[in-house]
């Protein structure tokens, strides 16, 4: 049995509380992440599926219940705090990376996570080749442009540089936010195979939310379907197997 690297224990977050559009979106929810764990989740729109990433990254406070890293409760550690062992890669590629600076510049600012930041010239270079030898695991020419700013770069190669950069650390858990939702076709499979590749090769611990269901099945070993702030399906590697798209379309029905 694996132990949990995250845990979430009957959280509750509830919105706009003492008002009359008060709303309650994570309605209790129990969750234990193991180490190594790759999870898709898919639920309808406003599932609650944000939230529940906001909820694990500290954007926004639980309400009701526990969340547990290794053990240790970290319900009330702020977001700051919690970069130390988590990252996150959002669904615009222009989050998660500084526009005026280099590819390189952005990938030695990545290592420097969840400690005070210096930037040493001296460093950038002798980081180069691992830099550049990472940038080029993801199949979209990101190594060739190592000193470019990354305001120049197209989406698909500013969003690979916020997975490398949101992996670079080797942090616990990886939170994965629809990040290739807005790339087109061709991009977004290319940047999915570069994730699957590097979160299974280095058996890192990744959500990732997806509105395809084909992916959510190809992807990961577990799967995850939301539905009104409650989690209605949990499926392992094997319960997988004998899902379709199809048959895991009738949970988001009715
Ligand atoms: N800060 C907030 N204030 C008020 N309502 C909120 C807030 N954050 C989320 N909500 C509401 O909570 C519900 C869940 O939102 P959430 O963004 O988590 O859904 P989602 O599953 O990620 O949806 P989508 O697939 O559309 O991204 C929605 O109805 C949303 O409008």
């Amino acid at each position: 049995m694996n132990k949990p690297i995250l845990e979430l224990q009957g959280v509750k977050t509830i919105v706009n509380k003492g008002t009359s559009s008060e709303t309650t979106i994570l309605k209790g929810l129990n969750l234990k992440i193991n180490e190594g764990d790759f999870i898709t989740i898919v639920g309808t729109n406003g599932a609650g599926k944000s939230t529940l990433f906001n909820v694990i990254g500290g954007n926004l406070h639980a309400d009701e219940g526990k969340i547990l890293h290794n053990g240790q409760d970290i319900t009330n550690t702020t977001e700051e705090q919690r970069t130390a062992f988590l990252s996150r890669v959002f669904q615009d590629p222009k989050l998660g990376t500084a526009a005026r600076m280099t590819v390189a510049e952005n990938m030695l600012l990545a290592t420097k996570r969840g400690e005070r930041r210096h930037l040493i010239p001296r460093k950038l270079k002798s980081n180069m080749d691992r830099f550049t030898k990472l940038a080029a695991t993801m199949n979209n020419g990101l190594e060739n442009r190592m000193n470019t700013a990354t305001g120049a770069l197209s989406g698909g190669q500013r969003q690979a540089l916020s997975f490398l950069m949101a992996t670079i650390k080797r942090p616990d858990v990886i939170l994965l936010d629809e990040h290739t939702a807005a790339l087109d076709p061709h991009t977004s499979l290319n940047l999915l195979h570069a994730t699957n590749e590097r979160i299974t090769k280095d058996h890192l611990t990744a959500l990732m939310i997806t509105h395809n269901l084909e992916d959510a099945l190809e992807y990961g070993n577990r799967l995850i379907v939301l539905k009104d702030g409650e989690i209605k399906a949990d499926f392992n590697a094997e319960q997988r197997k004998s899902l379709t798209p199809e048959k895991l379309y009738t949970y988001f029905e009715g």
